[in-house]
């Protein structure tokens, strides 16, 4: 087994370890198997587009003495349903997971929503495993405990707040990551920049970029958040959210998949970007910085085709929207976020950024 130390989460009750490393797939058994607590038969779930990541993280389990059932979930965003969820559920009672069992997630943040959140409520509560094979999941979903689907309504209505056991990132899976992916990603990582850590964005804008530091400097961030306010009920952990205002909106308004959860973001970044510096007195180089980096990583600035009205009624479902007006992360600084109820006359007069009318 490769010795590597893990960053640490500490959220509510539990701590748990963020393993980064590579090629920790093949010996991941044996990392679980030295907690000594489960019955041999664990689900493993994965996205049906990762079968050699997902045999490869079999063997090794069943090298380790358990008795894995694989179960697939359909890639994209259309899984977050109610449908997958269901289809889940009866599969891990089919194959008799029991609550000594584990459940063991391994794909981006759609499958580790969806079936972090069927462990949540399978047998009410069994083990959950994050295995992020996205760069989106490495640095920011596997990490926190949210988990969730989505309504036709709105993005992630639906779900609990649950942390897993333990997080198992293996960077080498990010060698087969579409490049779409890849820059999604990116759009939360310049998410903890603006919110968190300006030293961040000075790091993406060089050549070549450190995966392994982005990913753990990510985790880091998201940790001490996290630490903080599990439950994001003192509005800190809310700060996560910052460009989700609108990212979410844009998702559900434009149909789930069409523009990929860090596209949506990073769009939402420059609304809230702008509101900021209306609002909160945030100097304009700051948008001009994050539309650079948005351009350096091929993110789109701006999306054609997509209805104010849509947006509008997406926008009324936000679950940091409270008697009548949606509250915004917004930033007094770089590094400096905070919550803001914005009016709706001043959301219409920032939305226009990011509507391409010539398409
Ligand atoms: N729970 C949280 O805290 C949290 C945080 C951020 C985002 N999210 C959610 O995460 C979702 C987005 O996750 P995502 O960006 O990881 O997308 P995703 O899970 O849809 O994965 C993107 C695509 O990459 C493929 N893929 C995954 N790993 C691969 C690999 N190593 N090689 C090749 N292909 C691979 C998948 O099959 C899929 O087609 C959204 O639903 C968003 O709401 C949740
Ligand atoms: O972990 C959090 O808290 C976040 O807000 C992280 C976000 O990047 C993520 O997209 C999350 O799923 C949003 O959750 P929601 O509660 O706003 O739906
Ligand atoms: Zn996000």
């Amino acid at each position: 087994m490769n010795s590597i130390t893990p960053l640490t989460v500490s959220a509510g009750s539990r701590s748990y370890p963020v393993w980064i490393g590579e090629g920790l797939l093949e010996d991941l058994g044996h990392r679980l198997a030295a907690s000594d607590h489960f019955s041999r038969r664990i689900a493993l779930v994965a996205d049906s587009n990762l079968r050699g990541y997902a045999k490869t993280t079999a063997a090794s389990l069943a090298e380790a003495g358990f008795d894995p059932v694989l179960l697939w979930v359909p890639p994209g965003e259309g899984s977050k349903s109610l449908g997958q969820l269901g289809i889940l559920l009866e599969k891990l009672a089919e194959n008799r997971i029991d609550r000594k069992g584990a459940l063991l997630a391994l794909g981006g943040g759609v499958l580790g929503d969806l079936a972090g959140f069927a462990a949540s409520i399978f047998l009410r509560g069994i083990a959950l495993y994050q295995i992020p094979t996205t760069l989106l999941a490495m640095v920011d979903s596997s990490v926190g405990g949210k988990t969730g689907i989505n309504l036709p309504q709105g993005k992630n209505l639906v779900g609990t707040f649950y942390q897993p056991w333990g997080v198992f990132v293996d960077l080498k899976t990010l060698s087969t990551l579409p490049e779409r992916e890849r820059r999604a990603g990116l759009a939360e990582v310049i998410k903890y920049g603006m919110i968190a850590d300006p030293s961040l964005l000075a790091c993406l804008a060089e050549k070549a970029l450190d995966w392994r530091s982005l990913v753990r400097r990510s985790v880091q961030i998201k940790a001490a958040v996290v630490a903080e306010d599990e439950r994001e009920t003192t509005g800190r952990r809310a700060v996560l959210n910052f460009g989700h205002t609108t990212g979410h909106a844009l998702e559900a308004a434009l149909g789930y998949g069409t523009l990929v959860h860090g596209e949506a973001v990073g769009l939402g970044m420059r609304v809230a970007a702008l509101l900021s510096q209306r609002l909160c007195g945030l100097p304009e180089r700051a948008g001009e910085l994050l539309d650079r980096l948005l351009e350096r990583h091929g993110l789109p600035r701006a999306i054609p085709g997509v209805s104010l009205f849509r947006i509008r009624e997406a926008l009324l479902v936000d679950k940091k929207r409270e008697r009548g007006a949606n509250r915004w992360v917004l930033l007094r600084a770089l590094g400096d976020p905070v919550l803001v109820d914005v009016p709706d006359a001043e959301i219409e007069r920032a939305l226009p950024l990011i509507l391409d009318s010539a398409g």
